[in-house]
């Protein structure tokens, strides 16, 4: 069963508030016990207003790698290229944004050179902060060809390639994705969202657990780590 808590706010402003410092705290946390923070964020339009709260926190910066947690297969300079927003935001403070996606007309090598990349960082990430798109996909694990290699791909594998089916309106491309398992080795998992319409869908995927037909459902279905969902209305 998935253990998953909800924490609801009366508006963005609160949420952001609230997930910044959590993240904030999973960054001290790691670095007080480690010497450094590695975290996988979001894309998409939801994050944004929380990054910018969160840059604003005095914290150990230099010593936190971020990665994104999917990304498109975009040029940087891409309005789509969910790297690019972080690096906009975190990159001045001193923190080591890294890109996972390379652009690349075969999406399963982009894949390959995906987890090639991630292959050189200290495993597990201490937070892999997941958003959920009005599909059900989280991360970009989409339904298509590429949706059993993202939720089975082998032990160790972090990430794959992966042409959504049908494409989303939004941003319309292959992406690459953590897989189902990099994202299950996170030390903490957090799902940040808003809107009722989202909220159902989320509450059916997690009620219907593995069987679940949505990529979000599938994927919280196999963790062990409680997972935190932030959520506000509008
Ligand atoms: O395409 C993507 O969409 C999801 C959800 O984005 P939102 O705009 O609905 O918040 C996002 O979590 C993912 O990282 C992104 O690449």
């Amino acid at each position: 069963m998935i253990e998953a808590e909800w924490w609801d706010y009366d508006d963005r402003a609160e949420l952001a508030q609230a997930v910044a410092g959590d993240v904030g705290f999973i960054i001290e946390s790691a670095v007080d016990a480690r010497g450094a923070a590695l975290i996988a964020l979001p894309g998409g339009a939801t994050p944004g207003p929380i990054y910018d709260v969160l840059a604003k926190a005095k914290l150990p910066w230099k010593r936190v790698t971020i990665i994104p947690g999917d990304d498109r297969l975009v040029a940087v300079d891409s309005p789509m290229s969910n790297v690019a927003a972080l690096a906009k935001t975190f990159i001045p403070l001193g923190a080591r944004v890294l890109p996972i996606a390379t652009v690349n007309k075969d999406h399963r090598q982009a894949g390959d050179a995906a987890n090639a990349r991630l292959a050189d960082l200290p495993w597990p990430p201490d937070l892999v902060w997941l958003g959920m798109g009005e599909d059900g996909h989280t991360a970009s694990i989409f339904p298509g060809p590429d949706l059993e290699a993202a939720l089975d791909a082998p032990k160790g594998r972090r990430a794959v390639g992966v042409l959504p089916e049908p494409m989303p309106k939004d941003a319309p491309v292959p992406r690459v994705t953590l897989t189902r398992g990099a994202i299950l080795s996170a030390r903490a998992i957090t799902v940040v969202l808003t809107g009722s319409a989202k909220r159902k869908l989320l509450e059916k995927a997690i009620e219907d657990g593995a069987k679940s037909t949505l990529p979000i459902g599938r994927v919280l279905a196999g963790a062990e780590q409680p997972i935190d969902i932030h959520w506000c209305a509008k």
